[in-house]
C-alpha cells in the first residue's frame, strides 16, 4: 500500500500499561481518511493514553501505532496532525493573533491565521493576552491552535469541555465544514448526544479495550431493549418488576416506566393484565447502551458475612 492510500490511523495490537493497569490493553484500530470518529469511555477507560499513543507522546510497549502509513513522530513533524489537549498551558504575554502565527509558521500549508480564528470563533479575541483569557475562551484558542497547519487529521481531547451552548454550537459547524472538505477527526467526549450527531463512527472504550464500534444507531441497537410506560390508573405495582423482560421499575406521580430487555415481552404481560393505558414504547437511548457496555465489574463479595442490616 502506498503512503496516499494507508489509513489515517492504524493501530495494531497496541498497548500502553502504567505498571499494573494497562491503560490501552491490545486495541486494533483502523481511521480511514475522512472520517470523523469519536472516542467514548467512562473516566480512566483509556482516552487520553490513546490520543498520546496517536500522537507519538508515549510509546506503546506492545505492537504499533501509524498516521498515515508513518510512524506518528514522523507524521506529526511533517505538519499533517493538529491537536488539541486537555492540558495545554498558556504561554505568557503572546497575543492570541502571535500563538496562533507561530504554530501556523512552523507547518508547510498553514491556513491564513484570521481564517484559523474565524473558524475557531475568536477573530475579536486576536490581539489579547493568551493568559488573560476565560476557560471557554482558552479552549477556543487551543483550537484554533489544533487548526493552523490545516492538518488533514485533526485530534481533539474533549473539545467542548468548557465551551457554553453558543460556542459548541460554533464549534461543531466548524468541525463539520472541516469533515466536508476531507479532513480526518477523532474527538473524545463524554457527551454522547454528541457523538450521536456529529461522528461518523463511534468507538467505546472501555478498561483499554475498544467494546464497540459503530454508529450511534449501530450502538442503540447493540443494546437491545427499552422502555416501557404505562399509566398505572390507581393501580398497585406491586409485581411489576416481575414481568417478563423486565429489568428495572421506576414509579413517577401515576406513572410507571418498566426498563425491559424484551419490550414486545413486556408489553404482552402489561396487556394480560390489563394495564396498557397510556402505553408507550421506546427504544433504548445511547445513554444505555453505552452503561450497558461499560457497566462496572460487580463489587466482590465480602470475605465474612457481614453484621445482619435492617433493609
Ligand atoms: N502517566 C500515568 N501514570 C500512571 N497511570 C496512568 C498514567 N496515565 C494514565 N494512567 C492510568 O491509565 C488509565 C487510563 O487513563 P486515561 O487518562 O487514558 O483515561 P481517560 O479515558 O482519558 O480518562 P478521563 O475521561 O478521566 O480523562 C487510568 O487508570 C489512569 O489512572
Amino acid at each position: 500500500m502506498t503512503q496516499t492510500q494507508c489509513a489515517a490511523v492504524a493501530f495494531a495490537g497496541a498497548v500502553k500499561a502504567f505498571g499494573a493497569v494497562r491503560a490501552v490493553d491490545g486495541v486494533d484500530l483502523n481511521v480511514a481518511r475522512g472520517e470523523t470518529v469519536a472516542l467514548l469511555g467512562r473516566n480512566g477507560a483509556g482516552k487520553s493514553t490513546t490520543i498520546s499513543l496517536l500522537l507519538g507522546l508515549t510509546e506503546p510497549d506492545e505492537g504499533s501505532v501509524r498516521l498515515f502509513g508513518a510512524p506518528p513522530e514522523r507524521a506529526v513533524r511533517a505538519g499533517r496532525v493538529g491537536a488539541m489537549l486537555q492540558e495545554a498551558r498558556a504561554v505568557p504575554r503572546v497575543t492570541v493573533r502571535e500563538l496562533v502565527g507561530f504554530v501556523a509558521g512552523r507547518y508547510p500549508e498553514p491556513l491564513p491565521v484570521a481564517r484559523a480564528l474565524a473558524l475557531a470563533g475568536i477573530a475579536e479575541l486576536a490581539d489579547r493576552r493568551v493568559d488573560r483569557l476565560s476557560g471557554g475562551q482558552t479552549q477556543r484558542v487551543r483550537f484554533a491552535v489544533a487548526l493552523a497547519g490545516n492538518p488533514a487529521l485533526l485530534v481533539l481531547d474533549e473539545p467542548t469541555a468548557a465551551l457554553d451552548v453558543a460556542a459548541r454550537h460554533a464549534f461543531w459547524a466548524s468541525m463539520r465544514g472541516l469533515a466536508r472538505r476531507g479532513h480526518t477527526v477523532l474527538f473524545s467526549t463524554h457527551h454522547l448526544e454528541e457523538a450521536d450527531r456529529y461522528a461518523d463512527r463511534i468507538l467505546v472504550i472501555d478498561r483499554g479495550r475498544i467494546v464497540a464500534d459503530g454508529t450511534g444507531e449501530q450502538l442503540r441497537r447493540s443494546a437491545g431493549g427499552g422502555l416501557v410506560a404505562v399509566d398505572l390508573a390507581g393501580r398497585a405495582t406491586d409485581g411489576l418488576e416481575r414481568l417478563a423482560g423486565v429489568r428495572s421499575l421506576e414509579v413517577r406521580g401515576d406513572r410507571a416506566r418498566l426498563r425491559t430487555d424484551d419490550p414486545d415481552a413486556t408489553v404482552l404481560a402489561l396487556a394480560a393484565l390489563g394495564a396498557i393505558r397510556g402505553l408507550e414504547v421506546a427504544p433504548a437511548s445511547l445513554d444505555d447502551a453505552f452503561l450497558a457496555l461499560t457497566a462496572p465489574e460487580p463489587e466482590p463479595a465480602p470475605l465474612t458475612a457481614p453484621a445482619t442490616e435492617a433493609v
